[in-house]
């Protein structure tokens, strides 16, 4: 947290904007085991189920946020990725701004000492995630997070994690899990007011290190049906939601927290693959149905079936899951990733990919070194398929929760306006 001008005669032009508190941070993106799919209230953003996921490493993918407040600026603007987005209707970034301002509000209300108005100054937002936004791959997560959580820090709010993820909620609900590190549990609630329905840390980072994921990138172009959009016509047309919702999830979201409690890696595996494919049925059983697998999704699918048959003791090695798009992420223990990164790019050539963790030692050609059970495959299942179907392949690791940054990084300059546009 900084302060760029902190002098209260400043002069109130607003190319010399006074009283800026500038603060930047970044926030990460979470991929869910147990996927959050149904809203029970649209406008509070309540799920229909719990859910659960991994907050995934910030040095491979995260949105920063820088946000400065001013009593010069003529109202609250936002800059995504270098362009102004219009924000006069986007509700959900005014349940941010409205909830974090209250809360500032009562801050200045309750101290002894003035404190400086902060929750009347607008204030402007300038955002830049570093992988494709709208694309699947979590940004709305990782974007309002990073919004709630720099607005925290902007207004020096005492709040607990919990108490604003149910802030981060009402701006995408996926986003209330991005707000802690490691595995994180979003617990529905019950309460009308969606004052239960919050995010809990179910272990931090440090508790299973071994734990990687890889995301496959198979499409990084905007999807066609949002998942605001897909989940409300799931609720309003698919049985089988409801089937999900009563029988499948409870019971899942307790062997899930046990498996990850015990490192249980067998465990852990199996709900994450028969979460994913139940979501994406529920997806098939929505009227008119929406399809967010590919041909190469399902081949990746396979792909790991026949890697996790073949496995010598019979255990599971790798499992897959898709968010509302193609993109495969595919979480296994560290052991395990440098074939699985071998197998997907033979079957899967071509994909950029930069080798975060030197797996690679020079001379090692990826895809070149195959798992030794790998002519057990049944090879009319998985074709090769042409180069570029993958595109991307991100290597990564569970990580840590949002982190602020120095007045350095700030994405915004002395008159708070973005350093760079598009
Ligand atoms: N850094 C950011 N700051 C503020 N808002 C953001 C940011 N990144 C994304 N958003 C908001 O989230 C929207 C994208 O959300 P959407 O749910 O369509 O895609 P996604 O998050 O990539 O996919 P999914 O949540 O299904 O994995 C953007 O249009 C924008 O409104
Ligand atoms: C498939 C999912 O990624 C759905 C994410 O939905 P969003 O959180 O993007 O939806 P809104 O609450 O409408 O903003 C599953 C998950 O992350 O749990």
């Amino acid at each position: 947290v900084l302060w760029l001008f902190s002098t209260p005669l400043a002069p109130t032009s607003s190319a010399n904007a006074i009283m800026v508190k500038v603060v930047t941070c970044t926030a990460p993106v979470n991929i869910a085991v147990i996927k959050y799919w149904g809203k029970r209230n649209a406008a509070l953003i309540l799920p229909t189920n719990d859910s659960l996921s991994v907050t995934l490493s910030q040095d491979i993918l995260h949105s920063k946020t820088t946000i400065a407040a001013s009593p010069d600026f003529s109202h609250d603007r936002l800059w995504l990725n270098g362009k102004e987005e219009d924000i006069t209707k986007n509700k959900r970034m005014h349940n941010c701004f409205r909830e974090t301002r209250a809360l500032r509000k009562q801050l200045e209300d309750s101290s002894a000492e003035p404190l400086e108005p902060l929750s009347t100054y607008p204030v402007h937002v300038c955002s830049e995630n570093n992988f494709p936004t709208a694309a699947g791959l979590a940004s709305s997560a990782s974007g309002l997070a990073a919004l709630v959580f720099t607005l925290a820090r902007l207004f020096d709010l005492p709040t607990s994690t919990s108490d604003l993820s149910r802030i981060a909620r009402q701006g995408s609900g996926s986003a209330c899990r991005s707000l802690f590190g490691g595995f994180v549990a979003w617990e529905m609630g019950s309460r009308d007011d969606g004052a239960d329905s919050l995010a809990v840390q179910v272990a931090p980072e440090t508790h299973w290190p071994e734990l990687q994921a890889l995301i496959c990138v198979v499409d990084d172009a905007k999807k066609g049906t949002s998942s605001t959009e897909g989940m409300q016509n799931t609720v309003a047309t698919s049985p089988l939601l409801q089937h999900r919702i009563r029988d499948v999830v409870p019971e899942r979201m307790r062997d899930m927290k046990k498996a990850i409690l015990d490192r249980d890696f067998q465990t852990f595996a199996e709900i994450t693959m028969r979460d994913s494919n139940q979501f994406h049925a529920v997806c098939l059983d929505t009227f008119p149905p929406i399809f967010y697998l590919n041909d190469v999704s399902r081949a990746i699918i396979r792909l790991i079936h026949e890697y996790n048959a073949t496995s010598p003791d019979g255990r599971l090695k790798a499992a897959y899951t898709y968010d509302a798009g193609p993109n495969a992420v595919i979480y296994a223990p560290k052991q395990n990733m440098k074939e699985i990164i071998h197998l997907i790019t033979r079957y899967f050539p071509g994909a950029d990919f930069v080798d975060p963790y030197n797996f690679f030692p020079e001379g090692e050609v990826v895809g070149s070194n195959l798992p030794h059970t790998h002519d057990k495959f049944n090879q009319n299942v998985i074709p090769v398929f042409p180069a570029g179907s993958v595109s991307r392949l991100l290597h990564t690791e569970v990580a840590d929760g949002p982190r602020v940054l120095g007045k350095e990084e700030s994405l915004l300059n002395e008159q708070g306006l973005p350093l760079r546009l598009k």
